[in-house]
């Protein structure tokens, strides 16, 4: 009826081009431009639909737009269009994984924490996840050593140059420290919360990553996730979250040859084989756990 003309070709075509939009969309998941590229899929498919159907009027409004919203999104989402492309390079699917990639040392990081909030150490500790940080990193000290507890401290000592600012982890190594993060503008976010609980929920809202934070002024320890900041009441908790996320998956036969065969390839080339280019009184008008939230809002924790 609509004249389609469907053979394996085409078959083909559809599922190739299915598959690199699911791709891109893995991608960018959890980040601000993921929105974007839904918003995109959609003028997509109302310019087909418009095709196919011969609305002309529909279709003539969309070709006019089509070139000035590329450049706008281009313009926009610059910073994130290179992030992905970056990502496309490490992707496990065209490189395998990493042999020397080792998975979170999840002990180390609650040690830290435990040791920081006893203290009274304020601090911000992100752990990257599918989402490249290369970018905060950029604006960093860069570090690029293996956790440690003791290494952590020290970053947080209020003495320390490196102190201000958030340390980022990929896998098991700090990549850098001083790092700037965007605060969050969310009204949703309890007025009781200062500039570092408002970075940890930045960097969560924009990526997928995971904030730890630690408060200078009553020690409490929190983990931060999609813009959700979350403070803990224990440790174990915290660990079986950290568990969830960051175990390590066994690598298939596939993958291992994979790497295997990458390494090689670099070393012929002479390439690198990692890529990893005073305590304020205690405010006695809020409780520590009513920090967290506005009284307004507790219904919507919940
Ligand atoms: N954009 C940012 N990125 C990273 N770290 C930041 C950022 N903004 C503030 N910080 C850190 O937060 C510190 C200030 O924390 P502030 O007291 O304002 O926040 P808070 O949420 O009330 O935390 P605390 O409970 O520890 O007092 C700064 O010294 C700096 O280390």
């Amino acid at each position: 009826m609509l004249g389609l003309n469907i053979t394996w070709h085409s078959i083909v075509d559809i599922c190739a081009v299915w598959f690199i939009i699911y791709q891109i969309l893995l991608l960018l998941r959890g980040s601000r431009a993921f929105q974007m590229v839904v918003g995109i899929l959609v003028f997509l498919f109302i310019y087909l639909f418009s095709r196919l159907l011969k609305l002309d009027t529909l279709n003539w409004m969309i070709t006019s737009f089509w070139s000035q919203l590329i450049l706008a999104v281009l313009i926009l989402f610059q910073p994130e269009i290179r992030r992905a492309l970056a990502r496309v390079g490490k992707s496990p699917l065209l490189l395998g994984f990493r042999l020397s990639e080792t998975s979170l040392d999840i002990d180390e990081i609650l040690k830290t924490l435990q040791t920081l909030s006893k203290r009274g150490m304020g601090a911000i500790i992100v752990l990257e996840r599918n989402n490249d940080l290369s970018d905060v990193v950029e604006v960093g000290t860069t570090i690029d050593a293996t956790i440690s507890q003791e290494l952590l401290t020290s970053i947080f000592l209020s003495y320390s140059p490196l102190h201000d600012g958030a340390v980022i982890i990929r896998q098991n190594r700090i990549l850098a420290a001083g790092c700037f993060l965007p605060i969050s503008l969310s009204g949703d976010v309890s007025r009781h919360l200062g500039t570092r609980h408002r970075a940890a929920i930045g960097i969560t809202e924009e990526t997928d990553a995971l904030a730890l934070v630690v408060s200078e002024e009553t020690g409490q320890i929190s983990h931060v996730i999609a813009g959700r900041i979350h403070p803990m009441a224990n440790m174990t908790d915290l660990r079986s979250i950290l568990v969830r996320l960051f175990r390590k998956q066994q690598p298939s036969r596939l993958a291992i040859r994979a790497a295997l065969f990458r390494q090689k390839v670099e070393q012929k080339m002479g390439g690198k084989t990692d890529s990893y280019g005073g305590k304020r009184p205690y405010s006695k008008q809020i409780a520590p756990q009513d920090r967290y939230l506005d009284p307004e809002k507790k219904d919507l924790e919940k």
